[in-house]
């Protein structure tokens, strides 16, 4: 708990432009919109920002930093909004990563932003070939074990994945988590060993990322990481990033990493005003680093702490099932409209959006879903039915020819991320199958014209099976890639359909009507159904514990999104658990 008894405050007070603070509330009461006027305050009164200093407002997507820029309107320039990633590579990488770049083996000059972190064929066997410990790999982990049993490689490529850095006493350092160096294919599982294998390969990680960072290829993840180097080896970068903003705002602080937050402890001694808003309740991104304990334990000197109490999003109705699953706080009604009951419905969850439409008639629905592959099944309205498994992870794992799995998940990716009016990001995704064309320029020049053609043909490709969009993709985007001719690849590309891997498409900051609830945070809509897979689900409702259980909160988070109607579909219901949810839902079975 915050050390201070939080002063309440509601979403439309003033508080003192100078001064660390912490504002806490639940969903819905106006932390955004607090911060957003917070924000013009300063620009009014503060005595700090002189003609040419800022304010930095960091938001979790940039879905958020969007609304806060649209909220801001005219004063938006004297603030700059944007991710902690964005704001940590413009500000500090790109101008002083010079300064360790022969130490971290970090091409400077190829650096053009980050990425996800897929681990590359390529890259993971030169990383093997090179290892320090390559002759003590014993058996069955040896080199050539590791190499050629794609089920080991598949592992040893998970294990990677799951890269991220820890922050201690002592400094930064590079961790796997081995959990995660498995690989399941036809119910079997394959688990490297920790002492036999993992133990041995875990003392080079450093050297499998420098292999990415010699191209100039840096993840997301390694931002906090140079970031946070950078920052305490040359101190002098605080002292430029504090001079050129005196005011650090940080909304969703529940899930910053703890690398994030030293930073901005780093910041937040002298000169600088740090303010953090969030909710712990509201916590989910866990598998990112996210720690929701960083909210309460966040400490600066004399920093302030407030809290709002109310809700001003939502009906009686729905604040009063929200209510129902937190012990923390309890929040009260601004609009205070009772509004229409919610409804549970038991069921088919197509037949479920079916209903709910014929309620909501025009008003528009957001579906939101655990998954990715029902986010994206709801946003395709697709007749087929859903992928058993994210068959973007399968074309990984069944086609060997690395070059062709990666031109068709790229293009995949570009091609769904164009459908969506995102044709930056598109054009960025498409680029990559052609990095050998040097001159960037040209290179997006192709780009863009590679798009233009296949979105063209998207009618003729999109219910057809993989080959035929695989084939398109050979005539047009590369004709070097090798034909598709037998074995799994083949069963592969004929089971499944264009729209059956499109469904399990990634879509970061995704903006459509249909996505997950991770990816609707912070957001609001009229009417929200909150699509559950399973009935054991509902225990979020049944036996809440939010403040110990991630599931929890992230189903806390789907319906606090609402203004005015809440939908739950589940797919079944055990007449014993209905006269709890009675109590604060109707229940309707399909
Ligand atoms: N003082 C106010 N006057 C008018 N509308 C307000 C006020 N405060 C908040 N709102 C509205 O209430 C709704 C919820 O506010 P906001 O999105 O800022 O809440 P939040 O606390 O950030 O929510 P969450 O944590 O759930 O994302 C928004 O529609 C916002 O415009």
């Amino acid at each position: 708990m915050p050390v201070t008894t939080p002063t309440v405050i509601q979403s439309d007070s003033i508080i003192s432009p100078d001064g660390h603070f912490r504002v806490s509330a639940g969903p819905g009461a106006g932390k955004t919109y607090w911060l957003v006027e917070h924000i013009k305050n300063v620009l009014q009164h503060s005595g700090n920002l002189g003609k040419s200093k800022k304010i930095a407002c960091i938001t979790y997507t940039n879905i958020a930093a969007d609304t806060i820029v649209r909220r801001l309107d005219f004063v938006a320039e004297r603030v700059e909004v944007s991710t902690i990633h964005a704001f940590l590579y413009k500000h500090v990488i790109k101008p002083y990563a010079t300064f360790i770049a022969a130490e971290y083996e970090l091409n400077v000059g190829k650096m053009d932003g980050h990425d996800d972190h897929f681990p590359s064929g390529k890259k993971i066997k030169y990383w093997l070939d090179n290892h320090p410990n390559r002759t003590t790999l014993a058996s069955p982990y040896t080199y050539n074990q590791l190499v050629q049993r794609p089920n080991n490689f598949a592992a040893l490529k998970n294990w990677l994945e799951s890269i991220s850095y820890q922050l201690t006493s002592q400094g930064i350092f590079i961790v796997a988590d081995n959990s995660k160096a498995v690989h399941i294919t036809n119910g079997s599982t394959t688990r490297l060993a920790k002492q036999a294998c993992l133990d041995k390969l875990d003392t080079a990680l450093l050297g499998y990322k420098k292999i990415y960072w010699k191209d100039g290829i840096l993840h997301h993840e390694d931002v906090l990481f140079f970031a946070h180097k950078l920052i305490t080896r040359f101190p002098f970068i605080l002292t430029i990033l504090k001079a050129k903003f005196p005011y650090f705002f940080i909304d969703e602080f529940q899930d910053t990493n703890p690398i994030q937050a030293d930073i901005l402890r780093l910041l937040g001694d002298t000169l600088v005003n740090v303010g953090i808003i969030g909710d712990k309740a509201q916590s989910i991104y866990k598998f990112q680093g996210a720690d929701m304990k960083q909210f309460d334990d966040f400490k600066l000197p004399a920093l302030k702490d407030f809290m709002i109490a109310d809700n001003r999003r939502s009906t009686n109705s729905i604040i009063d099932v929200l209510n129902s699953v937190r012990s923390d706080i309890f929040q009260k009604p601004v609009r205070q409209e009772q509004g229409t009951r919610p409804i549970i419905y038991v069921g088919d969850m197509t037949a479920a959006v079916t209903a709910v439409k014929s309620i909501c008639g025009t008003s528009p629905i957001a579906t939101l879903s655990r998954d990715n592959i029902t986010a994206n099944t709801m946003k395709r309205q697709l007749n087929t039915s859903t992928p058993s498994s994210n068959l973007i992870d399968d074309i990984f794992d069944l086609d060997g020819d690395s070059k062709r799995r990666k031109t068709v998940v790229y293009t995949i990716n570009a091609i769904e991320l164009a459908r969506q009016k995102r044709f930056k990001e598109a054009i960025k995704e498409i680029s990559k199958n052609f990095r050998e064309i040097t001159d960037k320029g040209v290179r997006k020049k192709i780009a863009f014209l590679k798009l233009s053609l296949l979105l063209s043909e998207y009618e003729a490709y999109k219910s057809q099976p993989l080959l035929t969009f695989f084939q398109l993709l050979k005539q047009h985007i590369n004709p070097s890639l090798s034909r598709v001719t037998g074995g799994k690849p083949q069963i592969f590309y004929t089971a499944f359909t264009y729209e059956q891997l499109a469904v399990c498409v990634s879509i970061q900051d995704d903006n459509s009507l249909n996505r997950t609830i991770h990816k609707a945070k912070g957001d609001e809509f009229d009417n929200v159904v909150v699509i559950l897979k399973e009935e054991a689900n509902l225990t979020f409702l049944l036996n809440p514990s939010l403040l110990t259980t991630e599931e929890h909160r992230i189903f806390y988070v789907g319906i606090s999104r609402t203004r005015e109607r809440l939908f739950i579909s589940v797919p079944t219901l055990d007449t014993s658990k209905e006269t709890k949810l009675r109590h604060w839902f109707d229940i309707v079975r399909l």
